[in-house]
C-alpha cells in the first residue's frame, strides 16, 4: 500500500500522477472503512481526498499554510500528516479530534468547527507575513455552503482590496449539509453547468492573447475592450470584480487538471481564487446518493450502507419538529426559520409540510436573527431555530433588532448542553449566560420530552416579546405525553421531589442527577428537595425567597457555564436583594473548554454526576444537620 509510505506530505514529493491516482484510491478505502466504525462527516472528506492530495503535493505545509474552513473536511490532510494511525480514534475521548486542531500536529494552523473564518484568518496570515517579510503561501479551503456565511463575504471584500497573495480554494458541491441555497448558490450553478461558458472562454482567452501588445491610448481601449468581452463571458466575473483572479471551474477529482490550475494560481501575484467542483461523497455510492444524511454519519455497515439505528424514546429535536407541525396546522402565523440545519434542527417534515414556512437562509445566522425579528412585527410568529453553538453569531442581533424592539420570536435553541463528538466548538454551554442578562427575554428548559411539548405550547401562545426554549442533544426519558397541549404558568418552577434538608435546582437533564444525588443522601438519612427549575428567566422569586426565609442550602446543577449561568442568576438574585450569607453552590461547566468524547463522559470530567452532587450537598450541611442524621 502507498498509504503506508506517507508519514508526512514531504513523502508525495516524488510520487508520479498515477501513484498519486493509486493513492487517492487507498485513501478512499481507509475513510469509508475507518468511518464505518467510529461515524463521522464521511461525505465532505471524500470530496476532498484529489484536492487535499495535490495541495500537499504542490505546497509545503506547514510553511505554506491551509485554512480548512469549518475543518470537518479536513481527515485526508490528517492522514497525510502522520495521523493515519489515530483514526480508530476518531472523535473519542482523548482521541483524534474531528476537526482541525493545532494541538495535534504543526500543520494544523488554523482551527475551526464554526463555518465561514477560514478567509478571514487567511487575511490576517497574509498580512502578519508580509509585515514579517515571509514568502510562505496561504491557502483557504472553503465550501459553497460555508461561502454564504457573512463573515466569508466580509472578508472577500477585504482580502480583493488588499490585493494580498493568497489563494482561496473553493471546494463547490452544490451541497451545504442539506442542498445549499441562496444567489451565491445559483451563480455558482450558472457557472458549474453553463459549459459553452467555458468554450468561450478559452476561445476568448485564445483570441485575447492574440491581440499585439500595444502602446498609448490605444492600449487602453484594448484593454476596456478585453475587460468588457471578459464580463461578458468569463464566468467567475463576480469575483473578478471583488479584486480576485478568478480560475477554473476545475474538475476537482482530476489531479492532473488541478496541478496545472494551481500552479497557474500560484504564479499570480494578488488574490486567487480557485474554483474546485466536487461530489460530496464521491466514490462511496450510499454517500454519493445522498450526501445529506451522510454529511455527518453515525456507524455504518459498507456493503449495505445501513446505519447501526439507536433505539428507543424520539430525540428532542424530534419532538420539536411533530409538535411545530402539529401547531402550524392551527396556526398560520408560524414560520419556521433555520440558518442552513433544516435536518439537524428537525424541520424536514415541517418544511415538506408547510414549504412556503421554512425559511432556510444557508449559513446565516445574523440574518436569520433580524429577519424573524420583522417577521415578527409583522404579525408573523417565527421560530428561529438553532443549535445553541451557532446562535452565538448572531448575539448582538438577538440585542439590538429582536429584544429591544421586543419582538414576538420564538428561540428553539437545539443541542443546549454538551454535544459530544464535536466537542469544544459545538458545545451549547454559554446560551444561559449570553442571554440571560438580555430584557425582555424569557428562558425555558425542559425536563423531559412531555413539557418541551408545554413550553413550545407556552412558547407560541406567548405575545408578550421574544422567548426561548432550549433543549438538548440526547432522546427524551419516554415519558408519557400529555392528551392536552397545555402551556405553563411562566416564571413558575416545580418540585419533582419532597425534602427539608437542603434543596437542589436542576434545569434539564440535571434532574436526573439531582436524582441520583438524592438516593444517595437518603441512605445518609437526608432527604433533599428537588427542584425543575424549568424558567431560567424569569426565576420563580416566591420559591426562592422560600428558600431563604427557611434558611435552606441550595445546590444548583446545570450543564451551562459556571460563569453567568442560571446559578449567577440565583446569587444575583439574593444579592441584589440584600439577602446575605444564602448558602448557594453551583455545580456547572468549568472555566474551560470540554473537548469531544461523549456525552457522558463530558459530564465526567467536569463533575456533573450524582456522586458529586451528593458530596458538594453533605459539605455544604452544617454538622447540626449531620449530627441529627448520624452523620
Ligand atoms: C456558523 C456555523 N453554522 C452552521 C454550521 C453547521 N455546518 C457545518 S458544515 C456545514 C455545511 C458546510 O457546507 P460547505 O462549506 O459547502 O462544506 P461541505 O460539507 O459541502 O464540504 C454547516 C451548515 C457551522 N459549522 N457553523
Ligand atoms: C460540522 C458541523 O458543524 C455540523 O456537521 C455538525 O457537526 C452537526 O452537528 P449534529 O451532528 O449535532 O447535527
Ligand atoms: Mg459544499
Amino acid at each position: 500500500m502507498l498509504l503506508d509510505q506517507i508519514n508526512g506530505p514531504q513523502d508525495l514529493k516524488d510520487f508520479s500522477l498515477e501513484e498519486l491516482e493509486q493513492l487517492s484510491e487507498e485513501i478512499r478505502q481507509f475513510l469509508i472503512e475507518k468511518l464505518s466504525v467510529t461515524g463521522g462527516h464521511l461525505a465532505p472528506n471524500l470530496g476532498v481526498v484529489e484536492l487535499t492530495l495535490v495541495l500537499h503535493y504542490l505546497f509545503d505545509s506547514p510553511k505554506d499554510k491551509f485554512l480548512f474552513d469549518v475543518g470537518h473536511q479536513s481527515y485526508v490532510h490528517k492522514i497525510l500528516t502522520g495521523r493515519k494511525d489515530r483514526f480508530d480514534t476518531l472523535r473519542e475521548y482523548k482521541g483524534l479530534c474531528g476537526f482541525v486542531k493545532r494541538a495535534e500536529s504543526e500543520h494544523d494552523v488554523w482551527e475551526a468547527g464554526h463555518s465561514s473564518t477560514s478567509l478571514s484568518g487567511a487575511m490576517g496570515m497574509a498580512l502578519a507575513r508580509d509585515l514579517k517579510g515571509e514568502d510562505n503561501r496561504v491557502v483557504a479551503i472553503i465550501g459553497d455552503g460555508a461561502l454564504t456565511g457573512g463573515m466569508a463575504l466580509e472578508a472577500l471584500n477585504h482580502i480583493g482590496d488588499e490585493k494580498k497573495n493568497l489563494i482561496v480554494v473553493l471546494n463547490d458541491n452544490e451541497m451545504s449539509i442539506a442542498p445549499n441555497v441562496g444567489a451565491m448558490h445559483h451563480y455558482l450553478s450558472k457557472i458549474r453547468t453553463d459549459r459553452h461558458y467555458q468554450k468561450a472562454k478559452d476561445e476568448l482567452q485564445h483570441f485575447l492573447n492574440k491581440i499585439p501588445a500595444i502602446g498609448g491610448k490605444l492600449a487602453k481601449t484594448a484593454e476596456r475592450f478585453k475587460d468588457s468581452l471578459k464580463y461578458l463571458l468569463v464566468s467567475g466575473i463576480l469575483f473578478e470584480q471583488f479584486g480576485f483572479t478568478y480560475l477554473g471551474p476545475v474538475d476537482g477529482h482530476d489531479m492532473e487538471q488541478m496541478l496545472d490550475l494551481f500552479k497557474q494560481a500560484d504564479s499570480i501575484p494578488g488574490p486567487v481564487l480557485v474554483h474546485v467542483i466536487t461530489v460530496k461523497g464521491k466514490g462511496y455510492s450510499p454517500a454519493e446518493t445522498d450526501s445529506f444524511k451522510w454529511h455527518g454519519i453515525s456507524p455504518y455497515k459498507i456493503e449495505s450502507g445501513q446505519v447501526v439505528k439507536a433505539v428507543g424514546p424520539p430525540m428532542y429535536t424530534d419532538v420539536f419538529g411533530n409538535t411545530l407541525i402539529e401547531m402550524a396546522e392551527k396556526d398560520k402565523r408560524i414560520v419556521a426559520v433555520t440558518p442552513a440545519m433544516p435536518g439537524g434542527s428537525g424541520l424536514l417534515k415541517f418544511a415538506e409540510r408547510f414549504p412556503d414556512r421554512m425559511i432556510d437562509v444557508g449559513i446565516a445566522e445574523q440574518h436569520a436573527a433580524t429577519m424573524s425579528a420583522a417577521l415578527a412585527m409583522e404579525g408573523m410568529k417565527p421560530v428561529y431555530a438553532v443549535y445553541s453553538t451557532f446562535l452565538q453569531r448572531a448575539y448582538d442581533q438577538v440585542v439590538h433588532d429582536i429584544c429591544r424592539q421586543n419582538a414576538n420570536v420564538v428561540f428553539a435553541i437545539d443541542r443546549a448542553g454538551f454535544v459530544g463528538p464535536d466537542g469544544e466548538t459545538h458545545q451549547g454551554v454559554y446560551d444561559i449566560a449570553f442571554l440571560r442578562h438580555i430584557p425582555n427575554l424569557v428562558i425555558m428548559m425542559p425536563k423531559d420530552e412531555n413539557e418541551l411539548r408545554r413550553m413550545m405550547k407556552t412558547a407560541i401562545d406567548y405575545n408578550e416579546g421574544p422567548i426561548a426554549v432550549r433543549y438538548p442533544r440526547i432522546s427524551g426519558l419516554g415519558v408519557k405525553m400529555d392528551e392536552e397541549l397545555l402551556p405553563l404558568p411562566i416564571g413558575k418552577w416545580e418540585t419533582v421531589r419532597e425534602g427539608d434538608s437542603a434543596v437542589i435546582l436542576a434545569i434539564g437533564p440535571m434532574l436526573q442527577v439531582a436524582e441520583e444525588a438524592a438516593e444517595l443522601l437518603k441512605r445518609d438519612g437526608l432527604n433533599v428537595q428537588i427542584v425543575n427549575a424549568r424558567f431560567i428567566k424569569p426565576l420563580d422569586e416566591e420559591m426562592l425567597l422560600s428558600f431563604a426565609s427557611e434558611g435552606k442550602h441550595i445546590l444548583v446543577i446545570e450543564e451551562s457555564s459556571e460563569l453567568g449561568g442560571f446559578g449567577s442568576a440565583v446569587l444575583e438574585f439574593y444579592s441584589l436583594r440584600g439577602i446575605y450569607g444564602m448558602p448557594v453552590r453551583i455545580m456547572g461547566v468549568p472555566d474551560l473548554f470540554v473537548e469531544h468524547g461523549s456525552i457522558k463522559e463530558q459530564r465526567v470530567e467536569v463533575g456533573l454526576t450524582g456522586e458529586r452532587a451528593a458530596m458538594e450537598l453533605k459539605s455544604m450541611l452544617p454538622s447540626r444537620q449531620k449530627r441529627a442524621t448520624g452523620q
